[in-house]
């Protein structure tokens, strides 16, 4: 039998970037094989098998065909005499398509190399319409290494449009969609994996709620980009500057959401926008199967960034509400990736980037002092209950009324 490095581990070694896993291919064995060696079985479908030291994931050589609808429509073979070759044709990119063997030689039948140097991602063969998540994968690359300045060529933009038309993308599943979404939300510019789905027509399919934002427009003195998905493409931009966290980037990607329901005639005014869009961050959480710490934050984010950027003209118990209604007593960490998000959407227009955004340190200063109220004091100087309740209540209002030059 022969083992080849292949993926993942032999694309970014090419690409001098740090390798993360290494998955391996094996030619001319037996399952049977594979367990007598100790190697152990993952997956009851698929002949993959970890490395009894290592854990590293050993793959026999398969090929595959798609026999019905759907992840799992799929007929893999995997016999003794399925040649590398064969097994490489079978992957989505050439630059994820390259192989080495134990003497560092690459098998690169699909010019993989090449295309890393010309920068482009670019499709093996037509066998890349048989799983629709690749469409999702492409723009994922596509965003990990926009730094490094690749782009996705004519013919696989294409295909994947193609893909999209004939209705590929109806069946995944939305655990896979949020899977992939997710990695994307992590790279330096998630925004390209956005407006990638968006070319190929893919993003109406998995988030039709922001898909409908290209076309909106709002007003120019605020927002000198105007259209609204262009907005949302510069604020998720600015997120990932701002934040490390996905949690971040997914909030200020969907801090407008509500405006896709502003009715036209009222146009470019949002009146309402901020508790609209509430919905439908919920609606898109539900739907991919989010985990409840993005949409919280999303939630929040949504109805109360207009809330920060008027952060000078809020009434003291307008704080004291929206402090409440975000659960800083509880949550002051959260409050503040929600404060990043504002200061993102506020980053995130035409010629802002470089604006001074003074509400970002002026509520976190109001946030901070009334955190640090406590109860302790009234305590010990004889209040009970509900007293202490409204003596704090009024202390922070006290606070706030100091810290915030706004006619209260
Ligand atoms: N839908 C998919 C998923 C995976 N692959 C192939 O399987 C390899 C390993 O997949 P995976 O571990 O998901 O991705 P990597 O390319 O290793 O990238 P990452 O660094 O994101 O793990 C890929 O390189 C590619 O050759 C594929 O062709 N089609």
């Amino acid at each position: 039998m022969q083992v080849y490095l292949v993926g993942g581990a032999v694309r970014d070694k090419l690409l001098n970037l740090k390798v993360k896993d290494k998955d391996w291919v094996v030619v001319g064995a037996t399952p049977k094989q594979m367990l007598d060696l100790g190697y152990q079985q993952v997956g009851k479908d698929f002949p993959v098998f970890l490395h009894p030291k290592s854990k590293q994931e050993y793959a026999l050589a398969r090929t595959e065909r798609k026999i019905a609808g759907g992840y799992t429509g799929f007929e893999c073979q995997f016999g003794t005499d399925v040649s590398l070759e064969q097994d490489l044709i079978r992957r989505d990119l050439t630059i994820n398509a390259i192989a080495e063997d134990d003497n560092g030689q690459l098998i690169d039948p699909h010019n993989g190399l090449a295309d890393i140097q010309a920068k482009l991602l670019r499709h093996v063969s037509p066998a890349f319409v048989e799983d629709p998540l690749r469409v999702l994968r492409v723009a994922r690359f596509a965003a990990r290494y926009h730094s490094l300045g690749f782009t996705i060529a004519a013919e696989t933009i294409e295909l994947m449009q193609q893909m999209v038309n004939h209705g590929e993308l109806n069946h995944l599943q939305p655990e896979r969609i949020w899977l992939e979404t997710e990695k994307a939300l992590m790279t330096g510019a998630p925004q390209i994996y956005f407006k990638i789905l968006k070319q190929v027509g893919a993003l109406k399919v998995i988030m039709p709620e922001l898909d409908c934002l290209w076309g909106i427009p709002n007003p120019e003195k605020w927002h000198p980009e105007i259209d609204t998905g262009i907005h949302c493409m510069m604020v998720v931009e600015q997120a990932s500057k701002l934040s490390e966290s996905t949690e971040v980037r997914f909030a200020a990607l969907c801090h407008d959401l509500g405006k896709g329901l502003t009715p036209p005639e009222m146009w470019p005014r949002h009146h309402g926008h901020e508790k609209a869009g509430v919905q439908l961050v919920k609606d898109v959480c539900s739907r991919l199967r989010i985990p409840n710490h993005f949409r919280d934050l999303a939630c929040i984010t949504s109805e109360f960034h207009c809330h920060i950027h008027k952060a000078y003209e809020l009434k003291s118990t307008t704080y004291l509400k929206m402090f409440d209604k975000t659960d800083l007593w509880r949550k002051p960490e959260r409050f503040k990736q929600f404060l990043l998000c504002c200061l993102a959407d506020f980053k995130g227009r035409k010629d802002f980037e470089n604006r001074d955004y003074p509400q970002f340190e002026h509520v976190r200063k109001i946030a901070d002092a009334c955190l640090s109220i406590k109860a302790q004091p009234f305590l010990q100087q004889g209040y009970k209950g509900l007293q202490i309740k409204q003596k704090i209540y009024d202390e922070r209002i006290k606070v706030i009324k100091q810290l915030s030059p706004a006619p209260n």
